[in-house]
């Protein structure tokens, strides 16, 4: 079984102690169990301290460090340049493919899992011409304003319901983003602001993801039991079977006639894929079976919807923590939109209070500041001053990258001025290269334009609707401590909002 062999091969490097004393990794900086062992940023990763845990060893060691026996991290421009550059010849990972809904490390691969670059450029191409701000624009901007007002409907009705008059805005935005990335997939919205929770969907996602990370941090383990009689059976073990079943109405959607989709359930009903597979030629078309459909429509949802919400979330929490950013921007949104009806994706983008808090969030907030793990080609590479030999995993995180007081003055403190023009972002070119919310390069996030548009209407139709809203006494700093797996949330799980009793009438 080639599984079982990998498994005692990496087993058994683990534990060479002699392969261990002639790795040339040996010349980095490091804590001196990374010889043996990654656990450590294992245990972190449990304890919800991934990022934190790894920017800690930055601060300690410098900006290249060794993590573990074939495992680097590197926190410096040139470093992240050569690593994440277009045309480079570093693949994403193995690690990527636990993050689907196919079982834990299967094929077939979305997007995001891929780490073969043929493979990845090819589903790129296929996919990427329906994430433009163009296309987002003319196919979707009508459906993401809809969603985001009914998001905001709902916190204004959930408030007046009150007594305090809170509400909580965190679940409100996850909904919406939901909603949005649904309708994209899937041709027909999960409905889940008209339910007012979350899909039942995410509860399968949720317990796949923790049978990924069982089967990608203890791959004997989860092997041996997952084989055995009874305990086998536990759903921990099949959640993704639910996924995938779900996905199948992806597939049917994807054979819809695409006409101008305007997301309402009474429309054809015509996801991305039917305009994908319209518009491909049809050997690249071809190239998307109905598993594929399947995975991708159910990795866009896991991608495309915490991402979203919870930076929105924290955008709120930073501006509301501001009281002059607060006014300023309320009066920004309110005074250039005097007549609603001019609100438009373009017109946003020109808002520069707006842009900047956004921008500001993303570098402190971002909702995926986690290690992006890639193999160094064969042959190794020059990083930072030493050599790395081909084969070891090196990674990059914008947690890091986003905290470096080389690139960001005082960059601990929220200060939205920065990107403000004349700002430090908009003059210093390493402040610029050093931002990367979304990642960098082929890898990069494909849907950062439907995410900016998701954050500009979601913060603008937000505060000037609701202008004078503050945080709940619940909403401390404390409770808004990232915790970070993969993606940051907040500890508290919620963030609430105190909204004006007459908000919205305006
Ligand atoms: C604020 C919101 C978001 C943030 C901060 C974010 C962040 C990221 C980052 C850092 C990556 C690179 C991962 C890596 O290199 O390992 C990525 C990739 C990706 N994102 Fe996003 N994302 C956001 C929203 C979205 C949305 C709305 C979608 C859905 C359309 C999405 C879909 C994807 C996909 C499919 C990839 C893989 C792209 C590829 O490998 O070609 N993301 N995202």
């Amino acid at each position: 079984d080639p599984f079982i062999e990998t498994q005692i091969a990496t087993a058994t490097d683990r534990t060479h102690i002699h392969q261990a004393l002639r790795n040339p990794l040996n010349a980095l900086p490091g804590p001196w169990h990374a010889k043996f062992t990654t656990l450590p940023g294992v245990l972190a990763t449990l304890s919800k301290q991934q990022a934190q845990h790894y920017h800690a060893l930055h601060a300690r060691f410098g900006p290249l460090v060794r993590t573990g026996p074939r495992q680097v991290f590197a926190a410096d421009l040139d470093a992240f340049r050569a690593i994440h550059r277009v045309g480079g010849r570093f693949r994403k990972a193995d690690y990527y493919h636990y993050f689907g809904t196919t079982e834990a490390g299967r094929p077939p691969y979305g997007l995001f899992q891929m780490t073969d670059p043929a493979d990845h450029a090819r589903r790129r191409k296929l996919l990427g011409a329906g994430f433009t701000a163009t296309a987002l624009r003319g196919e979707w901007e009508d459906m993401v304003v809809g969603k985001v007002e009914a998001a905001v409907e709902g916190m204004r009705r959930e408030a007046m319901l009150d007594d305090e008059g809170e509400v909580d805005v965190r679940k409100w935005w996850n909904l919406m983003a939901c909603d949005v990335i649904s309708t994209i997939m899937f041709g027909k919205s999960f409905d889940a602001l008209k339910a007012g929770r979350k899909d039942p969907w995410f509860d399968a996602v949720m317990v796949a993801n923790q049978a990924a990370f069982a089967a990608l941090s203890f791959p004997w383990l989860y092997e041996v039991i997952k084989r055995l009689p009874v305990i086998g059976n536990a759903p921990f073990f099949h959640a993704h079977k639910a996924l995938m079943g779900k996905g199948k109405a992806a597939v049917k959607n994807s054979r819809q006639k695409w006409d101008s989709n305007d997301g309402s359930s009474s429309s054809s009903g015509a996801n991305l894929f039917a305009k994908v597979l319209r518009e491909a030629d049809p050997e690249e078309g071809g190239r998307l079976t109905d598993a594929d459909i399947a995975v991708e429509a159910g990795s866009f949802m896991i991608a495309g919807t915490d991402t979203t919400s919870n930076t929105l979330t924290y955008l709120v929490w930073a501006v509301l923590s501001h009281p002059d950013l607060q006014a300023a921007l309320e009066t920004e949104v309110w005074e250039t939109f005097q007549d609603p009806s001019l609100i438009s994706d373009a017109a946003l983008e020109k808002l520069p209070i707006l842009h900047a808090v956004i921008e500001e969030t993303l570098r402190l907030h971002g909702a995926a500041p986690m290690p992006l793990p890639r193999i160094v080609p064969p042959g190794g590479v020059e990083l930072g001053g030493y050599h790395i030999p081909g084969g070891t995993e090196v990674a990059t995180q914008a947690w890091t990258m986003h905290r470096d007081p080389r690139f960001y003055t005082d960059p601990e403190r929220f200060d939205h001025t920065r990107w403000l023009p004349g700002g430090e972002c908009t003059t210093s070119e390493a402040a610029r290269a050093a931002f990367a919310p979304f990642g960098a390069g082929s890898r990069g996030c494909i849907g950062k334009q439907l995410a900016y548009m998701e954050l500009r209407y979601g913060a603008a139709v937000f505060f000037r609707a609701f202008r004078g809203c503050r945080l709940a006494p619940s909403a401390t700093p404390e409770s808004m401590l990232m915790d970070n797996i993969v993606l940051i949330e907040p500890r508290g799980k919620v963030l609430k909002v105190v909204l004006p009793r007459a908000a919205g009438d305006a």
